[in-house]
């Protein structure tokens, strides 16, 4: 395997076509027609091109990038014990992955290949842009070690803060909203283009891996471009004023990327995502009087400001604020000054046979050790008076390698 084998989507995909999907006669011309409609498409508007956000780089996309529309995530278990097998499709995956964020089909594309056999790519991003697509990797606890099998070597490499989640109090998880070996977040400005992208991911990766949950979000409930106008979560307030921005770089440093120095080499440059499925009763929260949901969560409903303050990005008086509110307890001088970048999204998934809205939550975090991270946070809002109108159903904790190098592919630093 060259490294332009592992990189070059084109070159790939003629190697590669059965892993594809099948498809292996007459592929230089199925490529070349691939490669004509995308460069029609992305040539004909500026737009598609100014949409596109760079696959590689010292860190993977979807963590500080400016938080897209739309989401979706997915945790899939691996289905083989095969290292070979894994390792080649992630290189797949990474190819696979440059073109779709480039606006590109995967492999030969959607048209023009032959007949008899399926098209490498499933055709329902044809003419989009790239709509500003990101794909993020995380590899999950079990993919080091499952039922104490070491199945693919790499046990010793498990990260120290890749540390299994605890139970919290008011958990009520489902197994089936939980965990997953490997995990892709999608997030575009049009959810059709993240569809598009897992569902060729899983495709790519049939035999190989399988997926185990996933989750659609939409209506983001945070920000990493403080300009920006702050998005509103399912109680109506504003979520993700008090965030660490993309351009926060020292912070980022600081608070999100994992560094040599923090014990695993191969995770330098790279970050650990927290996932939590937080159904929210919106029913209950819908008859709760406005002073107290703006005690809950020690913000006014209409600015966003702090209780005691006046305008949104004023700075927190923790003293004026209820014990118990959600910001106060949430806020890094409640837990020894440490910051995560939130990443959530809303969901509604109907209604959930009462007549209750299934809504909520898809909370996502970044942060450099989940353990002063997320867990620290998490405890202390036990007393959160949030949780009466809350419920986590879902979890998942990942170790996000570094950015891709071109000619490189994800989880290189791991199995290299
Ligand atoms: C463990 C971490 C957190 C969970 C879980 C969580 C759930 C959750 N949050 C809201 C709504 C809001 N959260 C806000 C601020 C905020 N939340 C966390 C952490 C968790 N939230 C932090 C670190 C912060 C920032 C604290 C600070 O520095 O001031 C806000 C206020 C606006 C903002 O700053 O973003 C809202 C609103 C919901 C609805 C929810 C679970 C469903
Ligand atoms: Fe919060």
């Amino acid at each position: 395997m060259t490294p332009a084998e592992g990189q070059g989507g084109s070159r790939l995909s003629r190697r590669r076509m059965l892993g594809f999907g099948g498809a292996s006669l007459l592929v230089g011309a199925a490529a070349g027609v691939g490669i004509e409609r995308v460069a029609s498409a992305t040539d004909d508007g500026k737009q598609a091109t100014a949409s596109a956000i760079p696959f590689y780089g010292p860190h993977q996309a979807g963590i500080a990038t400016p938080v897209q529309d739309r989401l979706h995530f997915a945790a899939f278990d691996v289905v083989t014990d095969d290292r070979a097998k894994l390792v080649r499709m992630l290189k797949d995956w990474t190819a696979a992955a440059a073109a779709m964020t480039a606006g590109k089909p995967v492999g030969a594309g959607a048209v023009g290949g032959p007949d008899v056999s399926p098209p490498d790519d499933t055709g329902e991003a044809l003419g989009l842009p790239p709509s500003r697509l990101t794909l993020t990797v995380g590899f999950g606890p079990t993919l080091f070690e499952k039922d104490g099998k070491d199945r693919f070597g790499i046990k010793a490499k498990r990260p120290a803060a890749l540390v299994d989640l605890p139970q919290f109090p008011g958990d009520r998880l489902d197994p089936n909203r939980c965990g997953g070996d490997i995990v892709v977040q999608a997030c575009a400005d049009d959810p059709q283009v993240a569809v598009h992208a897992i569902r060729n991911l899983a495709r790519i990766g049939f035999g190989v891996v399988a997926v185990r949950w996933s989750q659609l979000g939409f209506g983001k409930t945070s920000s990493t471009t403080p300009d920006a106008q702050t998005p509103r979560n399912m109680f109506g307030f504003k979520d993700g004023t008090r965030n660490v921005a993309g351009t926060e770089t020292s912070a980022l440093d600081k608070h999100i990327w994992a560094d040599k120095a923090d014990g695993s080499d191969w995770m330098a440059g790279g970050t650990y995502l927290v996932a939590r499925r937080i159904r929210m009763h919106i029913e209950t929260w819908d008859r709760t009087s406005l002073g107290e949901q703006q005690d809950v969560i020690g913000r006014d409903k209409n600015e966003g400001a702090p209780i005691g303050q006046k305008r949104e990005h004023d700075e927190v008086d923790l003293a004026k604020l209820k014990p118990t509110a959600h910001v106060r307890l949430a806020h890094p001088d409640s837990n020894g000054g440490v910051r995560i970048l939130r990443r959530g999204y809303s969901f509604t998934d109907g209604s959930d046979g009462l007549g209750r809205l299934d809504a909520g939550l898809f909370f996502i975090a970044f942060q450099r050790d989940p353990r002063t991270g997320f867990i620290r946070i998490q405890n202390n809002l036990a007393t959160d008076a949030m949780n009466e109108y809350i419920q986590h159903v879902g979890s998942g904790v990942y170790a996000c390698p570094p950015g891709v190098r071109e000619g490189g592919h994800w989880g290189e630093t791991l199995f290299g």
